[in-house]
């Protein structure tokens, strides 16, 4: 399975003619964990409505795009009844937005109308030659269940499906083939690291956004464990990850050259580039979080530390790399997610960048697991980390530049705390520790 993602068989918008459902919406969508403007008062406007068609003819199927305060896309898909839907995937007081007129309507992603809507407007690649489960129940929304937790998009589970599969869908829309159809469909031809996508939507909506996907359907990763969820166990018990570690400081470096292999990129070093966009992500985080203030002076010794080291070539990285973007089965890793930062814009998402940077940001993510899990050993993000390095350097051959290393962490750890700052103000003090830490060791 290779090539891109089809953009060609594009879903049209039309603008939405029912203001009490938009309505309805403008106010359930800011109070949702994966609305992106939260500290925002101004209201999302509405910016059309693409329709799908539910085979069974259960409900009407909608897509709202919302246009939020800062020009960017939102998708919200929901469904409307016209007597109160019996059989929703989350309880009826979360998935119920309330009535217009004597419509119930319906969060679309807990709502088996919406996953057949989907499933039957989908396209993708053709599937490969003995994929199907012939032990698959019938249904493919048998068993279907909304992932909870700290999210940026929706995702269902649907391992009714054949074969099992976990659908994606989208929330802030970018323009273009989605990173994350785009590069999991160029690396699972290859290395068996990524979740092969299976089918996806793609829309048009006003200029200067689309068209770009909806959502995407992708091969299930059977028996896993979320890797944040499981680190935090790890700390909270004061077991050491150490192989596991290992294992995925191996899987990271394996991520890159499959990256390089499979969308290489043509420019080398980029030193200029890279320098120029820590320091604006440095000065922005100083702009918006006063705690930082203190800390100016060290951040930009740290920076100007990087003004004469010898950077290696720039490279389609993953973007976002954390421990809540790996999965651990009895197949080893698994990683998810190449849509990159949700707070980056479209260009920087997909701009070729050091690897390192994604190192940088799994090492970030043993400081979270040690503070949300409660860790008590002091010993045991500094073993997580050699090993993660060791994992890693195993397979590159190559010692990792301890000053680059840094200011990639760093740039993480300022990152962290404008994201916690604007989403989950109470964990601010998870990523101002690790800033100061990586001050201090400087
Ligand atoms: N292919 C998959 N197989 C099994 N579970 C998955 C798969 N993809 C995602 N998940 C689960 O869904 C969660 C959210 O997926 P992710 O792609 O990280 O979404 P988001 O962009 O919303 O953070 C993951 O943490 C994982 O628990
Ligand atoms: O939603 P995404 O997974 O795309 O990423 C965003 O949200 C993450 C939180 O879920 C955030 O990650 C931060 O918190 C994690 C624990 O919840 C921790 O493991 C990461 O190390 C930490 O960066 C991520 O930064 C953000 O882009």
């Amino acid at each position: 399975m290779t090539g891109t993602p089809t953009l060609d068989d594009v879903r049209r918008t039309r603008p939405a003619q029912d203001p009490g459902v938009v309505r309805l919406l403008q106010e359930w969508a800011p109070t949702r964990r994966w609305y992106p403007a939260k500290t925002d008062p101004r209201r999302p406007t509405s910016s059309g409505v693409i329709d799908l068609t539910d085979p069974q003819g259960a409900a009407t199927v909608q897509v709202h795009l919302l246009s939020l305060p800062d020009g960017a896309t939102l998708q919200v898909p929901v469904t409307l009844h016209t007597s109160p839907p019996p059989d929703l995937l989350t309880p009826h007081d979360v998935a119920v937005l309330g009535t217009v007129d004597g419509t119930t309507v319906v969060d679309g992603c807990s709502d088996p109308a919406f996953l057949r809507a989907w499933l039957a407007a989908a396209t993708g690649p053709a599937p490969t030659p003995g994929t199907s489960d012939p032990a698959a129940p019938s249904s493919p929304l048998s068993g279907a269940r909304v992932v909870s937790g700290e999210q940026s998009n929706t995702s269902v589970m649907l391992p009714g499906h054949s074969p099992p599969g976990i659908l994606k869908v989208f929330r802030v829309l970018g323009s273009g083939p989605n990173p994350d159809i785009e590069i999991p469909l160029a690396l699972s031809a290859f290395w068996d690291g990524v979740p092969a996508p299976l089918s996806w939507i793609a829309a048009d909506w006003a200029a200067p956004h689309g068209p770009g996907h909806l959502g995407v359907l992708s091969r299930l990763v059977p028996d896993a464990h979320d890797g944040f969820a499981l680190a935090c166990d790890h700390a909270r018990r004061g077991t050491h990850l150490d192989d596991l570690a290992v294992d995925l400081g191996a899987t990271t470096a394996h991520m890159h050259r499959a990256l390089r292999t499979a969308l290489p990129v043509t420019r080398g070093s980029d030193h200029p580039q890279v320098v120029a966009a820590l320091r604006t992500r440095a000065q922005n985080a100083l702009e918006v979080v006063p705690e930082l203030e203190p800390r100016r002076a060290g951040i930009e010794r740290v920076l100007s530390a990087t003004a004469d080291l010898d950077l290696p070539p720039v490279q389609r990285v993953h973007g976002d790399y954390h421990l809540g973007q790996v999965l651990h089965s009895p197949g080893g890793w698994t990683v998810l997610d190449f849509e990159g930062e949700p707070q980056a814009s479209p260009a920087e998402r997909t701009r070729p960048d050091l690897a390192l940077r994604d190192l940088a940001g799994m090492l970030r993510s043993f400081d979270y697991a040690q503070a949300v899990g409660e860790g008590q050993d002091p010993t045991w993000v500094g073993r997580a980390r050699a090993d993660l390095l060791r994992g890693y350097q195993d397979v590159t051959g190559d010692p990792v530049e301890p000053r680059t290393l840094r200011a990639l962490e760093l740039d993480k750890a300022l990152y962290e705390v404008v994201y916690e700052a604007r989403n989950r103000p109470a964990w601010v003090p998870i990523p101002l520790q690790g800033v100061d830490r990586i001050l201090e060791a400087a």
